[in-house]
């Protein structure tokens, strides 16, 4: 960001060919405001006619109606003209708000998938959508707004001191301190307090989602609200700052609305001296009467001022947060990428810790996988299974060490390339709202509608095809059709299968199935695993026992290895989760 441009500066950057509108729009904008004025001067030359009448003149209607008339004309030129500056405007504003939503989601797909661990899709989406929205409302009314706010105030202190500079003088002196003891007062950290106060904003409403999605435990469990410390802090902090943004307005605020409001406390008295050496009261009644009718207009334009530095503010934050995400660090492509002949996975003295920890979660971790071949991954939970199983498609990048496929450091390989060698089979796996063909068809978007079914047909799921009003085409999520854990499984798995990667990595991909649902899991494995390099993930030690190569983790490193009988023979861990995994399944069979 540090040759970045910021503030409103950054908003433009985003308009593209759209920025030169923006100018037109603000041009068009303050010539508006100008129109607008014009029917104070037509009240004011009409109050001047009937004063005239006051003073023994005749009343000239036909002058009335024409003031009338030119003040209406005026008013509707100034109306269009505003008019066209908002439409201008919204055109600008709707195409910065989509230039930094496809900036934010086009940086997002390059992230590593690590990143959005941390930040979970719902805060993401937030953030984009809550605070592009904020630009355009700036761009769209605000700052047109602003402009001619600006040339209002601007030709009616012309005005102030052309009519007659001795009252005009004081007036606009006024103003001006009103003014600066706003800004003074109201702190030079306002821009960190708006900060503060965001933030603590996007907590609570974070916080509120989480508090929503564990709704069910607090109702299971008979807790109330302030059994969610962290939404009830959350709650109070917004609080905290709300409140003291408040305050520090407080002082500036009521010094600006006093000194404006009092305006005529200035007015007349200045005026009545001035009277005195004017040489006609119609001469003084005239003048006098256009500080009467244009000094209120002239405050309202400060008043609206004062108020765009704070949505000024609000844009300039808004832009900082979507910076956040536009600045976050990606996955660097290689210089001259590399590619592997062969599909055998090496993790060499591998070493990584999560973002925010200090404890390595896997470390000096050293195996190889050979191609064709299943490699298990056991141990207890927080072992480091998952962490090694994410390293292989590059979810995060290693901090010590490598993990090579073929030979090559994965991070030589280009990362659509590596997404194409390997299959994920995660252990909670997502489908979209859309048909089952869509979905599965995720896994190889040029696959054939029979492509589609045959890798349908391997992974076990002409059941549940048979079972849906639509068959293949049914859209999942609509209609109350949902599936079960298993059956999301086996979608996940023909997707996995259409892909056709060489290397497949199952993080603990039969956990959340029954016993039925697991047979026919395994089964579609078989449709998966053959002739692959696969990594397999496991709590069920019975899913490993025919694998060629079991690796035993604890605490982050590799115990033992060796085969199923190898390892039981060595009497070691493994032996130990082997009878602990029996006695539990005899357990299970006797009760
Ligand atoms: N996103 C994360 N951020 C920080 N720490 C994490 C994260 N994910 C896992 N860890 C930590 O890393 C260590 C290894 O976790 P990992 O999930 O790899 O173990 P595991 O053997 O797969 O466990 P389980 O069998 O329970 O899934 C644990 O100490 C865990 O708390």
């Amino acid at each position: 960001m540090s040759n970045q441009s910021k503030g409103i500066k950054r908003i433009l950057s985003f308009a593209g060919r759209y920025r030169g509108l923006l100018t037109f729009a603000r041009c068009l904008s303050g010539i508006s405001a100008l129109f607008i004025i014009g029917p104070f001067i037509c009240v004011y030359f009409a109050a001047r006619e009937l004063i005239a009448v006051f003073l023994g003149d005749q009343l000239n209607g036909q002058a009335l109606l024409n003031w009338g008339l030119f003040a209406l004309g005026l008013e509707l030129v100034g109306v269009v003209l505003y008019f066209l500056a908002l439409l201008s405007s919204h055109i600008v504003a709707f195409h910065i708000q989509k230039n930094l939503q496809m900036a934010a989601l086009r940086h997002l797909a390059h992230m590593p998938i690590g990143y959005f661990n941390a930040n979970p899709s719902g805060k993401l989406r937030k953030i984009i959508d809550e605070n592009s929205f904020q630009t355009e409302t700036f761009i769209a009314h605000q700052l047109p707004d602003l402009t001619g706010a600006q040339v209002t105030l601007i030709a009616g202190v012309c005005f102030m001191i052309i009519f007659d500079w001795r009252i005009g003088v004081p007036l606009i002196i006024l103003y001006g301190m009103a003014f600066y003891l706003q800004s003074s007062l109201m702190g030079k950290n306002s821009a960190e307090f708006m900060r503060i106060y965001q933030d603590a904003q996007e907590t609570m409403n974070h916080e509120a989602v989480e508090y929503i999605r564990g709704i069910a435990v607090v109702k299971v469990f008979g807790q109330t609200v302030k059994s969610f410390a962290k939404f009830h802090n959350a709650i109070e902090t917004y609080k905290k700052y709300a409140l003291a943004y408040t305050m520090s307005c407080k002082k500036g605020m009521v010094a600006f609305n006093a000194i404006v409001n009092s305006s005529f406390l200035v007015l007349v008295p200045i005026g009545f001296l001035v009277g005195f050496t004017t040489p006609t009261l119609r001469d003084f009644i005239q003048s006098f009467l256009f500080y009467v009718i244009f000094s209120p207009a002239c405050a309202v334009m400060l008043n609206k001022i004062m108020y765009m530095t704070s949505y000024k503010m609000q844009a300039e934050e808004s832009m900082r947060r979507i910076d956040m995400i536009l600045t976050s660090k990606q996955q660097p492509e290689p210089a001259i990428p590399q590619y592997p002949d062969t599909y055998e996975v090496a993790f060499e003295d591998v070493t990584f810790a999560y973002d925010n920890t200090d404890h390595p979660a896997v470390s000096h971790l050293t195996f190889m996988a050979k191609a064709g071949a299943i490699t298990a991954l056991v141990g207890h939970s927080g072992s480091g299974k998952s962490t090694a199983a994410s390293l292989i498609p590059r979810f995060y990048d290693v901090q010590d060490g490598a993990v090579k496929i073929g030979g090559v450091d994965i991070r030589e390989i280009p990362q659509g390339d590596l997404m194409k060698m390997v299959a994920f089979v995660f252990q909670d796996p997502k489908l979209f709202k859309d048909s089952l063909l869509e979905n599965i068809r995720a896994g190889r978007p040029s696959a054939t509608r029979e492509e589609v079914l045959k890798a349908a047909h391997l992974a076990q799921c002409d059941d549940i095809l048979k079972k849906l009003p639509n068959g293949i085409d049914t859209i999942i999520g609509s209609q109350g059709i949902y599936l079960s854990g298993g059956e999301t499984q086996r979608i996940s798995i023909a997707r996995a299968i259409l892909k056709d990667a060489p290397i497949v990595v199952l993080d603990e991909a039969t956990a959340y199935a029954d016993p039925e649902n697991e047979h026919q899991i395994q089964k579609a494995f078989d449709g998966l695993i053959k002739n692959k390099t696969v990594i397999m993930v496991a709590h069920r030690l019975s899913t490993v026992q025919d694998a060629d190569q079991i690796l035993v983790m604890k605490n982050g490193a590799i115990a033992e290895s060796g085969t199923h009988s190898d390892l039981i023979k060595h009497q070691g861990e493994y032996a130990k989760m082997w009878d602990n995994y029996n006695k539990t399944v005899q357990w299970h069979i006797e009760s």
